[in-house]
């Protein structure tokens, strides 16, 4: 979402009051119902320097406003946003729109009326915090490994700190690196051009950009002759005007990265590739704030099970909620949707498959950019991998969803053509599930894409209420 959409979309609709609250001064409180999930405000951030902060700013009232923000930074909300008190059990998340220093802060839950609007700040809390009793509608669900009042070990502590690997709420399964062949590497063709006089690599270095290809070296030594890379084709290739070069031509290179030696080998051998090799094991850390972002999806989605359980459909729900934190590419909303395989009397109206596809209508009801790839370009093969063209394209790449079970074959690999980042799930389905339970869709060899799967920690929501067999496939 651009800056000025995001803030007119504030002022147009004010969803919130601020008004005293007791015991802690000023808060935001609802000015009339909202539903969960909306964006009650966008805050735009004032930044300035961390030694500023600890020089100055931390000794006067703005230590009560100022947090950290990306990259050292210190950030302070204007708006309504420095008027979020805190709570234990927030009804309000936030997510950072760094790119245009903005916060955005969205309902976890519905909130009635002149409820307070409450976030959570951390648990190195400065003041003595006032708690208010209030019935979140969650009670079927205190039974559940989703505690409401007590935060679980994971979060606590700063929500910069990174979260243990084995105190996440969930368990980690991270793909393996398919391993490539000559036949199965792809490819994409590229502009490049020799260079007579190796004096003018440097300056070329400078002046053309070739971000776009990023995964390779920008020169390629043969013997004598030295070639450099100029960018994706069909764009036509810009020369720089003071360098006298001959006619540039089509070559055909790798369309990411090596992530294994054989990979390196094969790449290089069309063009010098990078190599960037997953450790063992090696999976992106997640911090507190992120690991508490999760918690309140994971909340949001079975909240939603539960709601249509009541109403006659099977309890299964999934959920893409607004990233936690918001860059150019990924949707700038989130999505939710329940089974309604029951009602709408079709069988292939599962959860994953219909919240993919409201994702779709969406967009083309919006306009927003879905770039095909030029025929020339292949899918993008590596999950993870910083291929260029993996950012815009298809429907869910970047994102994170969440889904009260384990996805059928069917949903696994709709999520698989969408370009799903992770799959985190609450309830394995051992019959019927394609993220590990009959099958492993996303390691199946050969496929084209694969993400990563989380299985949240414990299924004591059984006890919950919710009448699960192994036969729904969800
Ligand atoms: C970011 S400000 C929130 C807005 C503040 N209430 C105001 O009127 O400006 C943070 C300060 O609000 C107060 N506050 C926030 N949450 C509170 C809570 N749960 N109980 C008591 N005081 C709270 C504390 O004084 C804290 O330093």
């Amino acid at each position: 979402m651009s800056l000025d959409s995001a803030l007119s979309t504030a002022l147009r609709d004010p969803a919130c009051i601020v008004k005293n609250s007791e015991g802690k001064e000023r808060g935001v409180f609802a000015a009339r119902a909202i539903a969960n999930r909306t964006v009650v405000e966008s805050s735009p951030v004032l930044l300035f320097g961390k030694d500023e902060y600890e020089k100055h700013g931390r000794f006067t009232i703005l230590g009560h406003y100022a947090f950290k923000w990306k990259n050292g930074s210190m950030a302070l909300a204007l708006g309504l946003g420095s008027l979020f008190n805190h709570s234990d059990s927030p009804n309000v998340s936030y997510t950072v729109d760094s790119s245009n220093d903005l916060i955005h802060y969205v309902a976890t839950r519905d909130i009635e009326p002149n409820e307070e609007l409450c976030i959570y700040y951390g648990s190195n809390l400065w003041f003595d915090a006032v708690e208010q009793e209030t019935d979140d509608g969650w009670s079927r669900l205190s039974k559940v490994d989703l505690p409401q009042q007590n935060l679980p070990a994971f979060l606590k502590g700063s929500l910069d700190d990174v979260v243990a690997e084995d105190d996440l709420p969930f368990e980690r399964f991270k793909p393996p690196p398919e391993e490539e062949t000559a036949d199965t590497i792809r490819t994409i063709q590229a502009w490049a051009v020799d260079v007579p006089e190796p004096r003018s690599i440097g300056p070329m270095l400078n002046e053309v950009d070739a971000s776009e290809l990023g995964h390779l070296k920008r020169v390629r030594k043969l013997g004598e002759k030295n070639t450099f890379l100029l960018r994706v084709s069909p764009q036509p290739p810009s020369l720089p005007e003071d360098i006298v070069l001959p006619e540039p031509y089509l070559v055909t290179v790798p369309s990411s990265v090596a992530l294994t030696s054989t990979s390196l080998s094969l790449k290089t051998a069309l063009w010098p590739t990078i190599y960037a090799p997953r450790r063992k094991g090696e999976i992106e850390e997640w911090s507190k704030g992120k690991a508490r972002w999760a918690w309140e999806a994971m909340r949001a989605v079975v909240q939603e099970a539960l709601r249509w359980a009541d109403n006659g459909e099977l309890p299964v729900a999934a959920y893409v909620p607004r990233p936690f934190e918001v860059s150019d590419g990924p949707p700038s909303r989130s999505f939710i949707a329940h089974d309604t395989r029951q009602t709408m009397a079709h069988p292939l109206r599962h959860a994953v498959m219909n919240v993919i596809r409201q994702i779709a209508d969406h967009r083309a009801a919006s306009g927003e950019d879905v770039d095909e790839p030029p025929p020339s370009a292949p899918a993008d093969t590596d999950a993870d991998t910083d291929s260029p063209r993996n950012g815009t394209n298809y429907l869910l790449t970047s994102q994170i969803l969440f889904t009260t079970h384990e996805p059928c074959i069917m949903c696994s690999m709709a999520l698989l053509h969408s370009r799903v980042k992770e799959v985190v799930y609450l309830l394995p389905m051992e019959k019927t599930g394609g993220c590990g339970g009959v099958t492993s869709v996303p390691t199946l060899p050969g496929v084209n894409h694969r993400f990563s799967v989380c299985r949240w920690k414990g299924d004591t929501i059984r006890e919950a209420g919710l009448e699960l067999d192994g036969t729904i496939d969800a």
